[in-house]
């Protein structure tokens, strides 16, 4: 079974520079450096949110899209030495499934959808009918 990596806090705030920058997210460790220059919330609030220790009120109170939340995955690094994954969803699977399985999500939430969970299916189906009405009604003319 993979192993899991366990930091305290603390050292998880010694790394909060351009060059290395871990965050804390609902007890579990990213390394967020590659992806400073790529966030679109930009990479001052997440070098802030590094030093100040855990990030997961910051991180949940910008309403962060489902595309966040399946990206943050490939960042986790580890847990919080203080994670329990007894209380995580999917426990039964095994510490290291659970501790790097997705973030809890509040079921009872609204969905958080950004444009750009529209534009792929809205593009498919204009795509679709433009097609339709060529075959259908331009080619019988
Ligand atoms: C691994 C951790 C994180 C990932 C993968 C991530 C990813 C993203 C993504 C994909 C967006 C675009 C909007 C969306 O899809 O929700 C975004 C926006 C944003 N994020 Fe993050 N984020 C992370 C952590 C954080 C943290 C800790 C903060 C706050 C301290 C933060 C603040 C913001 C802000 C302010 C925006 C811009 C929102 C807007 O302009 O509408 N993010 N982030």
């Amino acid at each position: 079974m993979e192993e899991v990596k366990r930091f305290s806090l603390s050292e998880v705030t010694l790394h909060s520079s351009k060059k290395d920058c871990w965050l804390v997210i609902h007890d579990k460790v990213y390394d967020v450096t590659k992806f400073l220059e790529d966030h679109p919330g930009g990479e001052d609030v997440l070098i802030h949110a590094s030093a100040n220790g855990d990030a997961t009120d910051s991180f949940e109170d910008v309403g962060h899209s489902s595309t966040a939340t399946a990206m943050m995955m490939s960042f986790q690094i580890g847990v919080l030495d203080s994670y329990d994954a007894g209380s995580d969803a999917g426990a039964s699977a095994g510490v290291a499934a659970s501790a790097f399985a997705a973030p809890k999500t509040n079921p009872t939430a609204a969905p958080n959808y950004s444009l750009s969970d529209y534009l792929l299916p809205l593009l498919i189906l204009v795509v679709a009918t433009a097609a339709w009405y060529y075959l259908t009604v331009v080619n019988k003319a």
